[in-house]
């Protein structure tokens, strides 16, 4: 099988799907592995790497889309690419269904095959090929809310951490997973009050255990946010139902009655974001106001940290990748329920549940697809 690595088009997306050394792994099982020139130079690896790494380098996107098997990919395809999407090939990357409607359409007209990174699921529920991205974004989103609560950047010119004799800031995180669990623990190194709230309560008492500094675990419901949010100088929005839209948990009442100047970063954006005024943002124009509290909604945060990014998904995925192009995809997700969890769409079908109950699309369950 071929597999095709096109350059990142999204706004300041620096990834790649494949670094060197995993296109190495894949030549030496056989592959021909097709990466578009300049695919790798955000994250550090010159052409002449992955030449020598065994690729064969293509000038054109569409030479790369044309050609592959398989393309494997880190953000969804932008509407641009739209037009390469085709009956016999295989899409492999992250796609957000949920909050993508015109691109789910895409998929389902060309007949595409794609399998989404976020909805990759073990038997205990966890989420592989997300996890280090939600490890990434949930550092980084500390250091925005840190950011953009200085007094130059908008916000109500708050230290995380105070100092002896003045109170540190409050941060609540909304959703205790992965991204939740990894800005908690850059907050309370940084000296923050945290508040982690979750549906889950074993998680928030495993958190508790594990964590350690000003910590608050409340149970989520509606009080409890409202309470928290209104007293907070940044909210973190990480919850998630895998592969859903997800659940908008804070109102714009909520929202409004924050303090001017503190700090919203909503990483659940790439599935809708849970705070109703949240929209999704780039990285060259990342933050708005609305009721003088910071919105960053950026859907790419990880992109702004290819180095470590890249690597961190590359350890997740190309494993994954491996077994696709060895055993053929059908053979691979026989072998591999995790890997049929990731599948959103097979031959121009839709599979994921989720995903057709957010747009009211007809859905057929993968087991029924494959007999
Ligand atoms: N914007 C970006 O660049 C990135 C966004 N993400 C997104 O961040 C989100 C979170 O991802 P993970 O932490 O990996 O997910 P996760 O599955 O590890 O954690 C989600 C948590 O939300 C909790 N939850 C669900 N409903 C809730 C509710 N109503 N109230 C409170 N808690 C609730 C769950 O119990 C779970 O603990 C996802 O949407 C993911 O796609 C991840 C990486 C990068
Ligand atoms: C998970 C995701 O959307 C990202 O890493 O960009
Ligand atoms: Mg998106």
């Amino acid at each position: 099988m071929n597999v095709g690595v096109p350059k990142e088009i999204k706004d300041n997306e620096y990834r790649v799907a494949l670094t060197p050394g995993s296109v190495g792994m894949l030549v030496r099982e056989g592959m021909e592995v097709l990466v578009q020139c300049g695919a790798g130079e955000g994250s550090g690896f010159p052409d002449s790497e992955y030449r020598l790494s065994g690729a064969t380098l293509l000038r054109d996107a569409s030479a790369v889309w044309e050609r592959a098997g398989m393309i494997m990919k880190v953000k969804e395809p932008q509407p641009s690419e739209y037009a390469y999407l085709r009956k016999d090939m295989i899409l492999f990357t992250y796609l957000h269904l949920a909050a993508e409607y015109e691109l789910t359409l895409a998929l389902l007209n060309a007949g595409t095959t794609s399998i989404a990174y976020e909805t990759v699921q073990l038997d205990n529920g966890a989420l592989p090929l997300l996890m280090p991205m939600s490890e990434v974004a949930g550092r980084m989103s500390v250091q925005v809310v840190a950011h953009y609560l200085e007094k130059e950047n908008g916000g109500r010119g708050k230290l995380l951490g105070g100092v002896p004799g003045v109170r540190q800031a409050d941060v609540v995180v909304l959703g205790g997973g992965i991204v939740g669990s990894n800005a908690a623990r850059m907050a309370l190194g940084m000296g923050a009050h945290v508040t982690i709230i979750d549906t889950n309560l074993d998680r928030l008492r495993y958190l508790e255990e594990v964590l350690h500094g000003h910590l608050t675990t409340l149970g989520s419901n509606h009080q409890n946010i409202e309470d928290s949010v209104r007293h907070a100088d940044g909210v973190i929005g990480s919850v998630l139902i895998p592969g859903a839209k997800a659940p908008v948990i804070v109102s714009r009442e909520m929202v409004a009655s924050m303090k001017p100047g503190s700090v919203i970063a909503d990483v659940a954006i790439d599935q809708g974001g849970c705070v109703e005024t949240s929209k999704p943002t780039k990285h060259s124009d990342p933050v708005y106001q609305i009721h003088g509290v910071i919105h960053y909604c950026v859907t790419n945060m990880p992109g702004a940290v290819p180095r470590t990014s890249t690597y961190a998904l590359n350890n997740a995925t190309l494993p994954y990748a491996l077994r696709i192009a060895k055993a053929g995809l059908k053979q691979a997700l026989c072998g591999e329920a995790s890997l049929a969890r990731g599948v959103n769409t097979l031959e121009g079908r839709l599979t994921s549940r989720a995903v057709g109950e957010t747009h009211s699309l007809d859905y057929v369950p993968l087991s029924k697809m494959m007999g």
